[in-house]
């Protein structure tokens, strides 16, 4: 049997990963830093997966797995030794401590199997993290260890296509959309075509900008203004029809654009980002969604990457910038970057802050359109 290595055991870990795994038959490993993960899935020996496909909701437990947490003993080392594939769905900040934690592991997986070879899947929404994740991974390797890794480890980056979501990173109940593949960038050094929902890719950087922006761009609008309007689930955000017609106006801006921007054609931009309905309905949280403010109004990102293509090219980005406003006000108390934004806004003033996070100057129209939608 094979075996995979889920470093993040969170709502993507159990609720994709883990579940998708088992359904292929793998052995699942999880790794979490937080102990409550591995305290909460021991507690109850499995977890419960709704899975919302197109034709059917399948109830899903998942029984077989160990997991672990980032002890100082290493009790995930034997485990870690017999991984194949290691899939790191985590926030891009995380990284660094999992390569920190993970070197002893690297180092004694060299010792014992020179020979073997693993692929690791890293899952976020931020593109070009490769080259550094992979320096964070081999840093803290002796020589010997750092020459066996270039050989005999590759780090690939993906594009994640679905929704999962939960009360907390620890809650064994959880609801995932299952209606597109992970795309994984090629060539991998482990066989995965058994596993459903993964397919290799090539020009993954690329496809990556344009879904981050042409499926989080819209999202992102639906949990600002979702908030702004008091609600707390996407479904509230989507059913509102004043939130309803600016994300259709921001869609329609950045199609635009991207078309523009990108020789990919209506078919191909069609088939990566399109998700067709489900059944059942997500209960979708704003505040997942909208989670970290700054990174999704940093430059090249969902929205402010949105509206500089569309500035490019000489497309309206009226609704892009409405989306970024409602952004720059987004005040959820449990989210410390958006608290840090709205002190950061309270401090400089909003035409400063705008500045700062969106990475554009002063005189940038972007800044400015953003600016007279935050005061209207
Ligand atoms: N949930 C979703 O639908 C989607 C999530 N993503 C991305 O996937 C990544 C994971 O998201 P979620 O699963 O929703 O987050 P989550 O917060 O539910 O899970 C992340 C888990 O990683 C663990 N973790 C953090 N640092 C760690 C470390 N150094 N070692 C081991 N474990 C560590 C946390 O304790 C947590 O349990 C993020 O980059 C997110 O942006 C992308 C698209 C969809
Ligand atoms: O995971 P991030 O980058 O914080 O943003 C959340 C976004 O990711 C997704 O979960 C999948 O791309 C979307 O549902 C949501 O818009």
């Amino acid at each position: 049997m094979k075996n995979v290595l889920i470093v993040g055991a969170g709502r993507l870990g159990k609720g994709f990963v883990g579940e998708t795994f088992d359904n292929a038959g793998w052995n699942i490993t999880f790794l979490d830093k937080d102990p409550r993960v591995s305290e909460e899935l021991l507690k109850h020996g499995c977890y419960y997966v709704k899975v919302h496909r197109v034709d059917e909701i399948q109830n899903r437990t998942v029984k077989n797995f160990q997991a672990f947490t980032c002890d100082e003993a290493y009790s995930c080392m034997e485990a870690f030794l017999e991984t194949d594939v290691i899939v790191l769905p985590l926030y891009p900040e995380d990284f660094e401590e999992a390569a920190e934690y993970l070197a002893k592991c690297f180092e004694e997986f060299f010792k014992v199997h020179p020979e073997r070879k693993l692929t690791m899947i890293c899952i976020t929404n931020k593109n070009y993290l490769i080259p550094g994740i992979t320096e964070a991974f081999k840093k803290d390797l002796s020589q010997d260890a750092r020459n066996w890794f270039d050989q005999n480890v590759v780090i690939r980056d993906s594009i994640i296509r679905r929704s999962t979501d939960a009360s907390s990173n620890y809650d064994v109940h959880i609801d995932t959309v299952a209606v597109n593949s992970l795309l994984i960038q090629q060539p991998v050094n482990n066989d995965i075509s058994d596993v459903e929902w993964m397919e290799l890719t090539d020009k993954i950087e690329m496809l990556k900008d344009i879904k981050v922006i042409a499926v989080n761009g819209p999202h992102a609008t639906l949990a600002y203004m979702g908030y702004l309007k008091g609600y707390h689930t996407i479904p509230e955000s989507e059913a509102d029809p004043e939130i309803a017609q600016v994300v259709k106006e921001v869609v329609e801006e950045l199609t635009e654009a991207v078309m523009k921007e990108y020789p990919i054609t209506p078919e191909e931009l069609h088939n990566l980002v399109y998700f067709a309905p489900a059944q059942g309905v997500l209960p979708d949280s704003i505040y997942r969604v909208g989670y970290d403010p700054i990174r999704k109004l940093s430059k090249g990102d969902r929205l402010t990457g949105a509206a500089q293509l569309c500035l490019k090219h000489g497309v309206c980005f009226d609704a892009i910038a409405k989306g970024m406003a409602a952004g720059f006000k987004y005040a959820e108390p449990r989210d410390a970057n958006a608290q840090k934004l709205q002190k950061e806004i309270k401090e400089l003033g909003i035409g400063q802050a705008v500045c700062k996070y969106t990475g554009l100057e002063p005189d940038s129209p972007i800044v400015q359109r953003v600016i007279e939608e935050y005061n209207r």
